[in-house]
C-alpha cells in the first residue's frame, strides 16, 4: 500500500469502488479514511448497457441482478459505520471529475485494474487535473512486486507457476476490514439526481426480474437465494463453510463437475464483483492447510487461482491487445483465419439451439442461471470457434452479458487460449462434443436436466 498522497487538513477524500465491492482488504477505503469525510461512489457506465457486438448489452440480466445485491450490501456495511454509497448512472471520467471538484478538488482512491478501458478512465481523470491514486489489490501478488519482468512475460502458464512456487513468492496478506469510517461527504441534493433516480430503478427491475427467474434457483450456483447473493456476507460465509467441509479435500477429483453446487468452488461470482477478496481465499487456505495438511484438492485450488493470476498478468502486460482477433500472438491462428460472418449460426449457439445436445444444453444453462462450470465452458467455445468458424470474440462478448462472475481477464485470456491466440503451446485445440460427453456426462444426466424441455417436446411431436 502506497500511502504516498498527502491529505490537507479537513480535507474530503473520494473512493471509487469498481470491482472492489467489499470492506476487508480494501487499501482505496484505507487510505481515503484519513480524510475528514469521506465519498464513497460506484459508477454504473450507460455504455454497458447499450448493444455491444454480441448485438445484446455487455451487461445482462443475470449479471445486473447480482451486481445489485453486491452493491445493495456494501451500501448497507458503509451505512453501518456512519458512511453511505452513492450509485449512479454516469460514465465514470465525467461524473468523478464532477464530484472530484464539487468536494474542492478531493482526490480518489481506487483499485488499480488490468482492463485498458478501466486504465484509460484513470488516465482521463489524471490528464483533466484530477488527483487520483490507483493502488494494486485485485490479485494474489503486486505486478510491480514479482520475482520477475512482465517484460517479457513468462508467456506459458507453466514456467509462470514454477517461477511463483520456486521462489515462493508469498502472496500479499490481506488488509482487515475498518472497524470505523469518516462520516460522508456532502454534495448538494440535486447532484446527479437523476442519475442516482436512474440506477436504482435499474437494479430494482433487475432485481425483480432475477427473483421470478424460477430457473436460476436450478443452478449450480442459485444466486437469488440468500448464501448465494453477490454480498460480502454471503461470500464470506460461503468461504468458511467451503474451508470448513470436505469438498477441498476432494476438489481435484470433482472439479469437472457439471450438476449441483460442490463439484467446484463457486468462488468466481464474489471475485468478479469483488465482494471477496482473492488475498482473503488464500489467507483461509494456507489456514485450511495449516490445520489439516496439504492434500490434493487444496494444491488444486492454489493452481487454478494462479490461472486467475496469469491472465491478470497477461492483461496488464498485453492491454487492449487481449481484443483484437489476432490476440496477443499479433498474427491469425489457423481457426482465427477461417472464422466467417453467420449471424444464424451464432443465434442457434447462444440460444442453445445448434443441434449438438452436449453444447445447447451447456447455453441453456448459461442463459438460464448466468453460471456454467469450467469444463462446459471449454466445450461451448471449442465448439463455436472450430465447429461453427465463428469469430471468438463474438463467444467472449456473449459469456460478458451472460455470466455472474464476468471478470474480464479470465474471460478474454480463456478464449484468446481456445483461440489459438493467446498462450496455449498446443494452439487450436478442438475438443470432441461427443468424446467430451461420453466422458464427463455419460449417462447424460446433465443433457437431460437443461434440455429436459426440448426431449418433452420431442416426445410430444412425435406422438
Ligand atoms: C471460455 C472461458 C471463459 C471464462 N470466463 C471466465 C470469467 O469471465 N470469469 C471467471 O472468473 N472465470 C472465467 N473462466 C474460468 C473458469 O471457468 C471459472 O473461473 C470457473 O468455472 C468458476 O467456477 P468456480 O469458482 O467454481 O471455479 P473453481 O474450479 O473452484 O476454481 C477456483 C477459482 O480459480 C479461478 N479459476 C479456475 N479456473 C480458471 C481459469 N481457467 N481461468 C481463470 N481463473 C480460473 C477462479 O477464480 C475460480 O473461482 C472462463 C473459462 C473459459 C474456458
Amino acid at each position: 500500500m502506497n500511502p504516498s498522497l498527502p491529505l490537507k487538513d479537513n480535507a474530503q477524500a473520494i473512493v471509487w469502488f469498481r470491482h472492489d465491492l467489499r470492506l476487508h482488504d480494501h487499501a482505496p477505503l484505507r487510505l481515503a479514511s484519513r480524510a475528514e469525510r469521506l465519498l464513497a461512489v460506484y459508477c454504473l457506465p450507460p455504455h454497458w448497457l447499450a448493444l455491444g457486438p454480441a448485438g445484446v448489452p455487455r451487461i445482462g440480466v443475470h449479471r445486473l441482478a447480482y451486481l445489485g445485491q453486491a452493491l445493495g450490501a456494501l451500501d448497507t456495511s458503509l451505512r453501518a459505520l456512519g458512511n453511505e454509497l452513492m450509485i449512479v448512472l454516469a460514465e465514470p471520467v465525467q461524473a468523478l471529475g464532477d464530484i472530484s471538484r464539487a468536494l474542492g478538488e478531493a482526490p480518489i482512491f481506487v483499485h488499480a485494474h488490468p482492463d485498458w478501458e478501466e486504465r484509460e478512465a484513470i488516465a482521463k481523470l489524471q490528464a483533466s487535473g484530477v488527483t487520483v491514486q490507483a493502488v494494486h489489490g485485485g490479485g494474489l501478488f503486486d505486478p510491480d512486486d514479482l520475482p520477475f519482468a512482465l517484460e517479457p512475460f513468462p508467456v506459458p502458464f507453466t514456467r509462470f507457476r514454477k517461477l511463483i512456487e520456486t521462489a515462493q513468492w508469498p502472496s500479499v496478506a490481506p488488509l482487515a476490514a475498518p472497524t470505523a469510517l469518516p462520516p460522508s461527504a456532502e454534495l448538494p441534493a440535486d447532484f446527479y439526481a437523476q442519475a442516482r433516480e436512474q440506477v436504482a430503478a435499474l437494479l430494482h427491475s433487475h432485481s425483480a426480474s432475477a427473483q421470478q427467474c424460477s430457473t436460476a434457483t436450478r443452478s449450480a450456483l442459485p444466486y437469488t437465494e440468500p448464501a448465494w447473493q453477490g454480498s460480502e456476507t454471503a461470500g464470506l460465509a460461503h468461504l468458511a463453510r467451503y474451508f470448513s467441509s470436505g469438498l477441498v479435500a476432494d476438489y481435484k477429483t470433482t472439479r469437472n463437475g457439471l450438476l449441483g453446487s460442490d463439484y467446484s468452488s463457486k468462488w468466481s461470482p464474489w471475485l468478479a464483483v469483488g465482494s471477496l477478496s482473492v488475498r482473503e481465499i488464500e489467507v483461509q487456505r494456507l489456514a485450511y492447510e495449516a490445520r489439516l495438511g496439504a492434500n490434493d484438492g487444496s494444491y488444486w485450488l492454489w493452481f487454478e487461482l494462479l490461472w486467475r493470476e496469469y491472465f491478470q498478468l497477461l492483461m496488464w502486460r498485453y492491454g487492449r491487445r487481449c481484443f483484437s482477433r489476432s490476440g496477443i500472438q499479433n498474427q491469425l491462428s489457423h481457426s482465427s483465419a477461417k472464422a466467417r460472418h453467420n449471424p444464424a449460426a451464432f443465434a442457434a449457439w447462444c440460444q442453445g439451439n445448434t443441434g449438438c445436445d452436449w453444447v445447447d444444453a451447456a447455453m441453456r444453462e448459461l442463459a438460464a442461471s448466468g453460471y456454467m462450470g469450467n469444463r462446459m465452458r471449454q466445450n461451448v467455445a471449442s465448439y463455436l470457434i472450430h465447429d461453427l468458424a465463428l469469430d471468438w470474440r463474438l463467444g467472449a462478448a456473449w459469456f460478458e452479458h451472460q455470466l455472474i462472475d464476468f471478470d474480464v481477464a479470465s474471460n478474454q485470456g480463456n478464449w484468446l487460449y481456445l483461440a489459438g491466440a493467446g498462450t496455449d503451446p498446443r494452439s487450436d485445440r478442438r475438443f470432441s462434443p461427443s468424446r467430451q460427453a461420453a466422458m464427463y456426462d455419460p449417462d447424460g444426466a446433465y443433457q437431460r436436466y437443461w434440455l429436459s424441455e426440448r426431449h418433452h417436446s420431442d416426445q410430444e411431436h412425435m406422438r
